[in-house]
């Protein structure tokens, strides 16, 4: 089985995308690739930062001979996307994805996915509060996960070669039923940015409200919570739109939890809380034990936080050119 495509294109090409150019250029996994995006800003971009070898603000003529094509945009955006692709896609090739949501992307992208293409969604669950092209840096996946969502009927070759390309790029790369992705990431990854989006637009609104200076002196754990607040609004939006009901089943749990933290603060409840922070804290250290947090709070700069080159995960995880 290869790991070598003959040629990616990716349709977006903002943090992950680039990421993925980068990663995928680094470790000798495509031999051209093909980025297509709206904005001729944004492709502009692309191609004075060399992500690519051919660029188009036509989708359709990115994805025209190649063998993997990866929709890199907002959720949102799949159906135009896909609608002005499905004619150009060549028999063999794999579709894939990285959208933070998994169910309404099978039903949104499968109806179009002409007969002989074989569509793998998936998800690195890795990332920043950073956007657009230059947010991009290859070891971005490195030690992450990346969660691919197949229908029980896809070709597991695909699947396999897929799994190979995100092995290579340095991910631990599980497959799981689309619900079960939603209902997992409602909970670790959405409810929190809502959190935090929340509590953040609560401190603006009193800062104006009040005239105070509560953001000039916010201490740490509130600009933990500003950084997640800041990633790009329209990503955020298309997630709340498409995993509505896993995020709400979520958020009930949590404010169910929050009223019971608010009775045991108003009464007192000194063990009560104690016993809670003492099993959070224990959470926190079984992720960095597990090697889990390489996104620290100021992975901002990239290039010089991120971990060093891996090469050595194309030696293990078998990529370059084995065809
Ligand atoms: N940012 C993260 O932390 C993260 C992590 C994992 C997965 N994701 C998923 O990856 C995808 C991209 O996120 P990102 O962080 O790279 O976003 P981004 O904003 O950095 O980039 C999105 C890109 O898509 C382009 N685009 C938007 N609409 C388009 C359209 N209609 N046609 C063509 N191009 C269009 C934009 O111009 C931009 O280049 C999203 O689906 C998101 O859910 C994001
Ligand atoms: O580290 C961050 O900034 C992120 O929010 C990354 C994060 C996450 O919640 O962990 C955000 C959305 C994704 O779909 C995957 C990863």
């Amino acid at each position: 089985m290869s790991t070598r495509f003959r040629r990616l294109a990716l349709i977006g090409i903002g943090l992950i995308g680039s990421s993925i150019a980068l990663a995928a250029r680094r470790q000798g996994l495509v031999e051209s690739i093909a980025i297509s995006t709206r904005r001729p800003e944004t492709l502009e971009e692309a191609r004075e930062l060399g992500l690519g070898d051919v660029y188009t603000t036509d989708p359709a003529e990115a994805v025209r001979g190649a063998d993997l094509v990866i929709l890199c945009t907002p959720v949102g955006a799949y159906e135009a996307v896909m609608e002005a692709i499905a004619p150009a896609l060549e028999p063999g090739a794999i579709l894939s994805d990285v959208g933070s949501v998994k169910r309404h992307v099978v039903r949104t992208v499968t109806p179009h996915v002409p007969e002989g293409v074989h569509f793998v969604p998936g998800h690195p669950l890795a990332g920043t509060e950073h956007s657009g092209p230059s947010a991009g840096f290859p070891e971005l996946f490195v030690k992450r996960w990346c969660v691919l969502t197949p229908e029980p009927e896809v070709d597991r070759k695909a699947v396999q070669r897929l799994v190979a390309f995100w092995s290579a790029m340095g991910s631990q790369v599980e497959t799981m039923d689309a619900d079960h992705h939603d209902m997992v990431l409602a909970i670790t990854s959405h409810v929190p940015h809502l959190i935090a989006y929340n509590i953040v637009g609560t401190v603006a609104d009193l800062e104006e409200d009040t005239q105070s200076e509560v953001i000039k002196f916010s201490a740490s754990g509130f600009r933990d919570f500003t950084r997640i607040a800041a990633s790009d609004p329209v990503m955020w939006r298309d997630v709340f739109l498409t995993n509505r009901d896993a995020v709400l089943e979520m958020l009930g749990r949590c404010l169910e939890d929050l009223s019971v933290l608010q009775r045991a603060v108003r009464v007192g409840d000194g063990p009560g809380l104690e016993a809670l922070f003492t099993r959070t804290r224990a959470v926190r250290r079984s992720i960095i034990d597990a090697g889990q947090d390489s996104a620290a709070p100021d992975f901002g700069r990239p290039h010089e936080q991120a971990p060093a080159p891996q090469e050595h995960y194309v030696r293990e995880h078998g990529g370059g050119d084995d065809a």
